[in-house]
């Protein structure tokens, strides 16, 4: 570098089209703006010329009003959504440039994985996943990785022993090779479908006989629910079971397995040091709450500030394994740049499913939002945190707030000095991992991960950056990381109710982008966050939208300018416009047209019945009637489940009331359909009778055409997968008795 010359470790580019982008967005505003001044319109028109109208209107106003309102809602939403879509850029980072100027003082990297449960989380999975991150191409004795276990598992113990001792081969050979993904299971599966390991010979044969003989023996233990004996009594860390008595009743058990205070055994097959590597289960008891996973990071960050206290952390789901393997390197670019990057608090990287199908039924990737919104978040101070794939500073995770003078500082002299020997350190780390600890701290408020929300992420993103931190926004083309998204709509739903829940809870908090964050963020960061918080709020303009017009179609009574109409024309163009952009937007983040339709059906799903529960209930917990949970995505599911899956059948299987409401008004809208083709065909003018019903009949025949699954699910399917008789039987009582109910109304 010559002198006084600035080469940046990473460049920032801006979106193409974004000109194109913004007057498209301006003349459908314009567009809304219409048909916002036509329902008005009508409804003073209504009001005024009271005398003789017709006593359909006196009621019809009601009608008008609420949609009004509902128009003016999705209006608003829309604009929320353009926050994020105004000013997209995308990061690069120079690793061959941190290289050159920082090889020899790197820091100390923590990673943290978090598992919780060894039924629906396999501690197969789990240890792909520790391996993978063990792996990265960095040195190792600033490499620290803790597997936190909630479930209090004594396979997954036993499994992550297996794979300290598998690591010893393992690490040697991605590092001699080059390989990549670095998760062996993973790896694995790539060898089998590119056939191509001629050039690594009876090397890869040798590492895949030890990977399968490990992968038989926590398999019998996982199935046998017992750890052998012989592997017992070798290793003295399972005595820490001898006073558990179950998953939410134990002390904290804790052992450091590999670290090179103890480089006997921590060493790999060549002699290098293999990096630390800890396991823990804190301390759980009945009567402390354990605040789900933002319990067990704040125990993390603890327990890993006195055994390697690196300045870097990396947090992931046991799920999302590492899929490539300079990404740490990569990440550091960003922190470690001399001028942008003392303000950055973390990097966030996509969090990309490898499970999706070609045409994704359960719209799990969200691809707009990892492509498209996460981009334009960059460009107002940075995206959220969203729990996995993400690196933090320790300082700006544990609450330290940012102030201009800041400057931080990565050669370590204060580094961490050991005392004693490893039991006593596991010892002292026990302590900080107890329930007690916490409590009169600024443990969950001030300090570390929130509690009390379902998504712990966000909310402690949103607070980092009020706090003055900056994010950014990493999604190169090879994804960083790689997990595993649900297969069933149940486990779907349920997801998304909890992220709704937990975004609107948001909302309503101390930390509310609304109001809160006012002055704090970015007027175009508070609209992109309002825009997440307020997806459970959609449910309400939707499920109206859902019902209203087609119950006014039976009725005959038009609620939209008739196709004639110079009204109609905003209607139209909000509607085409809208529908050809998103269209537009899902082909070009990679998306398939089969693919766009089934998000649209998702879309919908979600907002009339994961919402609506996630509102309700946000509603209940304000008065005190209930409190939320964290149920725990599945990362496996049936041999039959999952050969449904790889043919895109929607699995339903069990009866659940959000399938019933789901169900109830995709046979209303059936009924309301069938019943405008037998006027049609019935009736004189055949379908020209339907000109000024025109906008109701596409709507009403929108929904029957998405809800098809969901018809095939109640009424032909035979197997496992469709929705049960009862859901049947109740849906279509409902659907019926709303469909009959416009005789009285
Ligand atoms: O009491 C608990 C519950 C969960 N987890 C872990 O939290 C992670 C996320 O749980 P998962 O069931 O996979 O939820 P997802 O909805 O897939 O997770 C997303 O949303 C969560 C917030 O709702 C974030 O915590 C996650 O990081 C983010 O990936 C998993 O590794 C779990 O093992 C715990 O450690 N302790
Ligand atoms: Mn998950």
């Amino acid at each position: 570098m010559e002198r006084g010359e600035y080469y940046p470790l990473f460049e920032t580019k801006m979106g193409r089209g974004r000109v194109v982008y913004r007057l498209f967005a301006i003349s459908l505003f314009v567009a809304i703006c219409l048909i916002w001044l036509h329902r008005f319109n009508h409804i003073i028109t209504i009001t005024t010329n009271h005398t003789q109208q017709e006593e359909e209107d006196d009621r019809g106003i009601w009608v008008w009003l609420g949609l009004l309102a509902a128009e003016l809602w999705f209006g608003f939403y829309w604009i929320l959504t353009q926050a994020f879509r105004w000013n997209p850029v995308f990061r690069h980072p120079f690793k061959n440039r941190l290289s050159q100027r920082y090889e020899h003082m790197l820091p100390e990297v923590d990673i943290f994985v978090c598992t919780a449960d060894p039924e629906i989380e396999p501690p197969m999975m789990v240890i792909n996943t520790v391996l993978s991150v063990m792996a990265y191409d960095y040195p190792t004795e600033k490499l620290s990785v803790y597997l936190s276990d909630d479930g209090g598992s004594e396979i997954t113990f036993y499994a992550l022993l297996e794979a300290s001792n598998f690591a010893k081969s393992w690490i040697p050979f991605c590092k001699r090779f080059k390989i990549e993904p670095r998760s062996p299971a993973a790896y694995f599966n790539t060898i089998i479908d590119s056939a191509d390991t001629t050039n690594l010979g009876h090397e890869l044969v040798a590492i895949k006989k030890l990977y399968n003989e490990m992968e038989r023996r926590i398999e019998d233990a996982t199935k046998l629910k017992r750890v052998p004996k012989e592997a017992r009594l070798k290793h003295g860390g399972f005595s820490q079971w001898d006073s558990y008595t179950s998953k939410r009743d134990h002390d904290t058990i804790l052992q450091i397995i590999l670290h090179n205070k103890d480089p006997n055994n921590s060493k790999d097959v060549h002699g290098f040091i293999l990096p630390t590597l800890v396991y823990l289960s804190r301390e759980k008891r009945p009567q402390y709450h354990h605040n789900f996973k933002a319990g067990a990071m704040n125990s993390l960050l603890r327990v890993s500030s006195i055994i390697s206290n690196g300045k870097v952390i990396l947090n992931v789901d046991c799920d999302m394994y590492s899929n490539n393997s300079e990404t740490i390197r990569d990440v550091l670019c960003f922190f470690m740049d001399e001028k942008k990057g003392h303000q950055i608090g973390f990097v966030q990287s996509p969090q990309i499913f490898e499970n999706v199908t070609k045409n994704d039924i359960y719209g799990n990737a969200l691809l707009a939002i990892s492509e498209v919104e996460f981009h334009g978040a960059d460009s107002w101070g940075g995206p959220m945190y969203i729990g996995t794939g993400c690196f933090h500073k320790r300082e700006s995770l544990c609450g330290m707030k940012f102030s201009g003078e800041y400057k931080h500082k990565w050669k370590s002299e204060n580094d961490l000095f050991i005392e004693g020997n490893l039991q006593e350190l596991e010892e002292k780390a026990k302590g900080l991992a107890n329930c007690s600890y916490e409590e009169n701290t600024q443990w969950g408020k001030e300090m570390g991960l929130k509690y009390g929300c379902p998504v712990e992420d966000v909310i402690t993103g949103l607070s980092m950056q009020i706090n003055g931190w900056k994010s950014v926004y990493y999604n190169p083309p090879r994804k960083p990381f790689l997990g595993i998204a649900p297969t069933s709509l149940l486990e779907v739903l349920i997801q998304h109710k909890r992220w709704s829940e937990g975004d609107f809870q948001i909302l309503l908090s101390k930390y509310s982008p609304a109001w809160h964050a006012f002055g704090k963020i970015p007027l175009g960061l508070q609209m992109g966050y309002c825009s997440y918080c307020l997806w459970a709020a959609n449910c309400l303009a939707t499920l109206y939208y859902s019902i209203i017009p087609s119950f006014y179609l039976i009725k005959g009574i038009s609620l939209f300018p008739k196709i004639s109409s110079c009204w109609f024309i905003p209607f139209a163009y909000v509607i085409i416009g809208e529908t050809v952009y998103s269209l537009l937007e899902f082909l070009l983040c990679g998306g398939t047209f089969k693919g766009w339709w089934n998000e649209q059906r998702i879309w919908l799903y979600k907002r009339t019945s994961s919402y609506l529960y996630a509102l309700s209930d946000t509603i209940l917990k304000l008065f005190g009637f209930s409190d939320s949970a964290f149920t725990i995505t599945a990362k496996v599911s049936q041999e039959e489940v999952s050969k449904r899956h790889e043919k895109e059948i929607m699995e339903f299987g069990t009866s659940s009331p959000l399938f019933t409401i789901l169900a109830t008004l995709a046979l209303f809208n059936l009924f309301c359909f069938l019943n405008v083709l037998k006027d049609a065909i019935l009736r004189d003018g055949g379908f020209g009778a339907y000109e000024k019903l025109g906008l109701q009949v596409i709507l009403c025949g929108f929904l029957v055409l998405i809800n098809l699954p969901l018809y095939q699910g109640l009424f032909l399917r035979k197997d496992s997968g469709k929705l049960p008789s009862s859901v049947a039987l109740k849906s279509s009582t409902l659907a019926l008795a709303l469909f009959l109910s416009y005789i009285f109304v």
